[in-house]
Order: structure tokens, then sequence, then C-alpha cells
């Protein structure tokens, strides 16, 4: 990237788990930055981070602190978003924003570049990132669609804890240190922190993650299902998700199960249209155990897909099993991505 024109950057949530993750990916990519601001709460202001051995201040997010700013990089919440996207905006910046503050918004596009790239151009100043189990899922479904078309997903999901920020990762450690220890440890963060109830989750599965709607659905779960249909641009497309949280601190894992529009297609077939997806590496070979998991993926930025398997009762039914770090490709590295585009193409 570094012989594009180098343009002016602010991460707000520098010091989060996705923010942190931004600054790394901004650096591996060398995207030409001419000025990088690094944006927290007034928790975090004054806290530094090296960026190319450079050390800068993190500052306190305000409206005046995207004056110059060309994109912004948000993840610090979606009620920050609601907040200061609006004043980035007006000062003429473009906000990437990866909370689910207006991902449903009609007039915000929703974007994975390997599946909705050209959607990136039709933004008024607002993209946003979508979930990160949304992100791996249709990453995977795409090169699906393509070539057979799709009629119905089923997913249940394996989520890390760093996927509910780094205090939660925090948390998992030291309770599970404390119960191997046989000391008591009260759970104060998960399934949802600033909820009244609090479940461990060392050496557990918690079947919540975010709050629940009147359907009996989680929001992430909801997510997964509405985002999916407008990334896709598959309004009619039936996807129902079960979202459960387990005790792995990077990558979320998910056992898709796909009915495609052909009936003749065998499971050789399958994995090499699995093969040809924009950012999507197979790994599925059963007869050497080869498959990924959520510590092989971490640190990588592909979504990884293996365990095939052909639906013996459904001829057109497929079951997949979709890991991917959820925060790159889950977060950091979709933003970047996109930033990318935007700059290549010169849309900004
Ligand atoms: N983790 C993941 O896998 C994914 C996360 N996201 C979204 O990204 C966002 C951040 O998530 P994550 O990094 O995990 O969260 P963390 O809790 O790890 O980090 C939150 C960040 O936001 C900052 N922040 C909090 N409140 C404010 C405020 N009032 N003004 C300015 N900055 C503030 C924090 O600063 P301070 O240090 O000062 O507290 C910190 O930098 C969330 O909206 C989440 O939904 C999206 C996709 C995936
Ligand atoms: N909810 C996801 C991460 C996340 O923050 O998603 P969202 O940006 O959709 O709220 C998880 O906990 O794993």
């Amino acid at each position: 990237m570094s012989n594009q024109k180098a343009i002016n950057i602010a991460v707000l949530g520098a010091t989060g788990a996705v923010g942190q993750k931004m600054i790394e990916t901004l650096e591996d990519r060398d995207f030409p930055i001419k000025e990088l601001k690094l944006l927290s709460s007034s928790r975090s202001a004054g806290s530094k981070i090296t960026f190319k051995g450079t050390e800068y201040t993190v500052e306190e997010a305000k409206p005046e602190s995207f004056e110059g700013v060309d994109i912004a990089l948000f993840s610090a919440g979606g009620s920050i978003s609601k907040k200061l996207a609006p004043e980035a905006v007006k000062r003429g910046a473009l906000v990437i924003d990866n909370t689910s503050a207006y991902r449903m918004d009609p007039e915000v596009p929703l974007v994975v570049p390997e599946v909705n790239e050209a959607d990136i151009k039709t933004n008024n100043g607002i993209i946003a990132n979508p979930n990160c189990s949304t992100i791996q899922m249709v990453a995977a479904l795409k090169p699906l669609e393509d070539k057979y078309g799709l009629k119905r997903v089923l997913v249940s999901t394996y989520q890390a804890v760093s996927g509910a920020g780094n205090e939660a990762v925090d948390e998992m450690n030291e309770q599970s240190k404390a119960m191997l220890n046989g000391e008591e440890y009260e759970a104060s963060i998960l399934p949802v922190k600033g909820d009244e109830k609090h479940f461990p989750i060392a050496f557990n599965a918690l079947p919540q993650i975010d709050v629940f709607e009147d359907d009996g659905y989680t929001f992430e779960e909801k997510k997964m299902m509405n985002e999916t249909k407008k990334i896709m641009h598959m309004d009619n497309l039936p996807v129902s998700a079960t979202c459960v949280r387990l005790p792995i601190a990077v990558s979320h894992a998910e056992s898709v199960y796909v009915e495609i529009d052909e009936e003749k297609v065998d499971v050789p077939a399958f994995k090499e249209v699995i093969a040809s997806g924009d950012g999507v590496t197979l790994q599925d070979n059963p007869s050497e155990q080869e498959y990924p998991t959520p510590l092989s993926a971490a640190g990588k930025k592909d979504v990884f897909v293996g365990r095939i398997r052909k639906d013996p009762d459904v001829d057109n039914g497929f079951h997949m099993w979709v890991v991917s770090d959820n925060l790159l490709k889950g977060a950091a590295w979709n933003s970047v991505q996109i930033a990318e585009k935007v700059v290549k193409n010169n849309w900004l």
C-alpha cells in the first residue's frame, strides 16, 4: 500500500481489543499514513502507543478530534459511534464503523470486501463493518452463492471471549486460575457487561451473546441473520443462528449448514468451490486430521473452512466448519481492507 497517496487516519477505541489490532494491521499493511491520531475515553487519554517505532500519545475523543481526518476507524462501542460519527462526517472524515450502530441503516453500506466491495461507493460518509461472526460466515457463503445459489443457512457459533473486549479476556484468565486453585471468583462481565446477572466463562459454555430479544433470539443471533441478508443482497435468504460463547481467547468457530440450489453436487466439487473463495482457505483433509481450529486461525487474516460433509438425508445439504480470527477478519482487518479499497480506488 505504501505507493498510494498518504492520508490522515484516526483510530477511535485505540486502547481496546479491536483498536489495538487496527493499529497493528495498519503497520503490518504499511498503510499510507500522513498523520495518525489515536483516540480513547478520558480513562486512557495520555497513555502511549508505539506505531512504526514512533510513540503516540492517546487523546480523549472529542468532536474536534476529527478536524483534518480523512478516514476514521471507529471501535469504541455503539453509543460512542452514534455520538461521534456524525461529528466526524461533518468535518469531512469517512467513518468506517465497527459497531452495530449503523449496520442496518439503509443509507449505510455494510461491507465485507470479498462479498460486496462495490457497495463501498454508495456511502454518505459512514461505512459499517459487520458483526465478527457474520463476516467469516458470508466470506464462506459467497463462492457457494456465486456457483450454486443458496437456499437456506443454519449456523451455530463457538465464539471467543475477546469478542466481548479486553476486560472479558482478563476476567476469563483470572477466573481460570482461581478455579484451578479451588478459589471462588465472582463473574462480573459475561454474558453481557452491565447486566445484573453474570456467569463464569472459565470451563463453561454460555448460550447467550448480547441481550435477548422478544422472540427468544439474542441480538448477536439477530445480527447474523439480518446482516447476512443485507451484505449478500438476499432479503429472502432463510438464515437462523444459535450463538454460544466458549472459554477461547481468540477466533470464532462456526458450524454452518447450508442448502444450495443444486442437487447433484458432490463433496470434492463443493470443496473446490470453497477453495476458490476470495480470502477463504480450505483446510480439509480428514485422513490427516487436517481442519482449522481457533488456535490455528488466530493471528491470520483468512477465513478457514474444513469438515465439509454432505447431509446423508438431504441432497443439497452440506455441513462445514468455518473459523477465523474475530479481531482480524472479524473486525480490524475487514475495516482496514475497506480503507485500502477506498484509497486504492480514489473513493474518498
Ligand atoms: N471484539 C470483537 O471481536 C469485535 C468488536 N466489535 C466492536 O468494536 C467495539 C469495541 O470492541 P472492543 O475493542 O472489543 O472493546 P474494548 O472494551 O476492548 O475497547 C473499547 C475501546 O473503546 C474506548 N472507549 C470506551 N468508551 C469510550 C468513550 N466514551 N469515548 C471514547 N472511547 C471510548 C475504550 O477506551 P478506554 O481505554 O479509554 O476505556 C477502548 O479503547 C464494540 O462496539 C464492539 O461491538 C466489532 C466486531 C468484533
Ligand atoms: N458480539 C461479538 C463481538 C462484537 O462486538 O460484535 P458487534 O460489533 O456486533 O457488537 C462477540 O461478542 O463475539
